[in-house]
């Protein structure tokens, strides 16, 4: 059996230089990347579409607006995609379920096992707290070069309680970044809060706010390793698989349906 070759779009990226790190240790081949502004010691191919032509999978973590072209790549490559970035708009969602038509996808905003899990767990305590109950408010910091807010991770947890709450996230509605005079809070829609500063890889915490009881839950990441290794291993999942949207839950056997 030959070795697998894994692209990377984004390759001289925070998460671009460590997955080229982690595909190396975990016995693949490199094939190489994309970058804006090019990348050292690595090969860097031309555009996109040789990136999507001379890898077995690729593995994206860039920006939301790259989104829709490498779905497209993907399909019309037949290469099975990693994605990892974050900040989606709905279109772009849509263009990489299109792709997943076609092709294996593996999509989350976060492929830390740790975090994977919680996710399932989020839906059984959205299950077992009522809405009228408990307000859902969630928290996240990130370090200072983040560009989008809420943090996808944030998102997929907000999904979370809505899918144990049996609604979408879009039927629970968002209330993000309250400002000036907001009345009162409302029964039902998800609160969001995002902090940036300094170099935090990554927290988040969902608060359950009842009137004489909270529970929270907080996951952190202290290296943000932890989502290059989780990125490689659904690379090597994904590979050989029938098309379809998986999840980070389904590499893992976690079970339930795909984050947000
Ligand atoms: N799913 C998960 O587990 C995780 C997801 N993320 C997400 O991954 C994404 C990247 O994060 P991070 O590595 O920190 O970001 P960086 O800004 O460090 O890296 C982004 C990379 O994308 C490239 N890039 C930027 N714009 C374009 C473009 N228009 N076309 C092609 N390439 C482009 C950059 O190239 P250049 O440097 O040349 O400009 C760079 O290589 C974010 O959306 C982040 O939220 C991050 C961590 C974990
Ligand atoms: O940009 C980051 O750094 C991270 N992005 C992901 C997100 O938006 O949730 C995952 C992690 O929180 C780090």
């Amino acid at each position: 059996m030959s070795t697998l070759r894994i692209g990377i779009a984004g390759i001289s990226g925070r998460m671009g230089r460590l997955l080229v790190e982690e595909v190396a240790a975990a016995g693949c081949q490199l094939a190489g990347g994309t970058a804006r502004r090019g990348a050292q010691g690595v090969t860097v191919f031309a555009d996109a579409a040789a990136l999507f032509a001379g890898s077995d999978v690729v593995i994206d973590f860039t920006i939301a607006s790259t989104a829709e072209a490498h779905a497209a790549l993907a399909a019309e490559h037949g290469t099975p995609l990693v994605l990892g970035t974050s900040g989606l708009s709905a279109a772009q969602d849509a263009a990489v379920a299109a792709a997943a038509r076609v092709v294996p996808v593996v999509a989350s905003a976060n492929f830390a096992p740790a975090a994977t899990v919680l996710f399932a767990l989020i839906e059984q305590f959205a299950a077992a707290l009522p809405p009228e109950q408990f307000d859902a408010e969630i928290v996240e910091m990130h370090h200072r070069q983040k560009v989008d807010a809420p943090s996808g991770t944030a998102v997929m947890m907000g999904a979370a309680v809505a899918r144990g709450r049996g609604k979408t996230l879009a039927e629970v509605g968002m209330d993000s970044g309250r400002d000036g005079h907001t009345g009162p809070r409302a029964t039902g829609p998800i609160g969001f809060a995002a902090l940036r500063g300094g170099q935090v890889v990554g927290e988040h915490t969902l608060l359950f706010a009842g009137a004489s009881e909270h529970i929270s839950l907080t996951h952190r990441s202290f290296d943000r390793r932890v989502y290059a290794t989780g990125a490689v291993q659904a690379a090597r999942w994904a590979a050989g698989r029938p098309p379809g949207l998986y999840s980070m839950r389904d590499v893992m056997g976690v079970g339930g349906t795909p984050g947000a």
